[in-house]
């Protein structure tokens, strides 16, 4: 038989070197452990929503990668200590990337409607995403401090010790800051001192030690780069909260949450926070 009467119709033949005998072998599924991830699926509606599998994957997805932003937060926070500030800008440009996706993400969920959800809503009990304890990492992590978040994870003591844990540590722009200093730039005292537990505030003196920088950034090139990466993370998380909010809008309206708060004005509030506003003040200065 020739080769052509042998080959099927537009189906892609198999190459000889292709593993197919894979006993023992380490898999796909085994190195991945798809039967644990896969299985993590369970709607808790009954009957079974068919919109449910949407709202569970939406959420997993978001912790999965809010884990990969957590590992490389803290390792961007580690060379910023080690004041190797180029490699820490690589980690940072992979967190804007995840940012980015998690954001477009929210368009997924919007194919979810007030009606399908409501459907199912009430099986979530006081279940919210306000209890999401990678989501408060990444904002201690950024410097959003607050020790009050720390009560809804009492009956989690895992998650609990790990917010702790960050909650008592630096943020990365505090770490910045103490690099900032170390380079020699005239950083206010106060601020290598304050409370790393309490959320930071605007310093003015620090917005001078910016705007030393950004009025001559080739003599400052690594910082002011660095600076403008920040910005960068602050802006991505605040489209991602904008968007959650409007997504939120558009599904339950103005009702409460089911975690207790008043919902969307809730949400909303959470725009007016900044990371890192003497990045921001700096900007009416440049220039004058
Ligand atoms: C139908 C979709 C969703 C609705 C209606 C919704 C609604 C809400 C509401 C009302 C809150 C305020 C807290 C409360 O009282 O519950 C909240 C908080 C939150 N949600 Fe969602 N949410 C949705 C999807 C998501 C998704 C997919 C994520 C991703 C993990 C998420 C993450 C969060 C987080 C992290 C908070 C805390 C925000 C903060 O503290 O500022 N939500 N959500
Ligand atoms: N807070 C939402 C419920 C919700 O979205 C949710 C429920 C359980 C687990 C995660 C959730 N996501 C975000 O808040 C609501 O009020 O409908």
């Amino acid at each position: 038989m020739t080769e052509s009467s042998t080959a099927r119709q537009n189906e892609r033949a198999l190459e000889e070197g292709i593993h197919t005998d894979l006993r023992e072998k380490m898999t796909y599924g085994s190195y991945l452990q798809l039967d644990r991830l896969l299985s993590a699926q369970e709607p808790v509606s009954d009957p079974e929503h068919h919109d449910e599998l949407l709202f569970i994957i939406q959420h997993q997805t978001t912790e999965l990668w809010l884990k990969l932003v957590v590992h490389e937060l803290l390792a961007a926070r580690d060379l910023i200590v080690a004041d190797q500030l180029q490699p820490a800008l690589k980690r940072i440009a992979r967190v804007k990337h995840i940012q980015r996706t998690l954001t477009e993400q929210w368009s997924v969920l919007a194919t979810l409607t007030p009606s399908e959800y409501a459907e199912f809503r009430d099986s979530l009990g006081s279940s919210s995403g306000f209890q999401s304890w990678q989501y408060r990492a990444v904002e201690f992590l950024l410097g959003n401090k607050n020790s009050r978040m720390l009560t809804v994870f009492e009956t989690e003591p895992e998650s609990h010790r790990q917010l702790a844990e960050l909650l008592e540590q630096p943020s990365i722009y505090d770490e910045f800051i103490r690099h900032l200093a170390r380079q020699g730039h005239p950083v206010p005292q106060e601020l290598l001192e304050r409370d790393v537990r309490r959320a930071h505030t605007s310093h003015e003196g620090l917005v001078e030690v910016f705007r030393a920088v950004y009025e001559n950034p080739e003599e400052h090139w690594l910082v002011y780069e660095s600076c403008e990466e920040l910005v960068d993370l602050e802006e991505n998380f605040q489209l991602w909260r904008y968007r959650h909010m409007r997504t939120v809008l558009r599904i339950i309206g103005t009702k409460q949450g089911t975690g207790g708060s008043s919902g969307v004005g809730f949400l909303q509030k959470a725009l007016d926070l900044t990371f890192f506003p003497e990045l921001f003040a700096v900007r009416t200065e440049i220039g004058r």
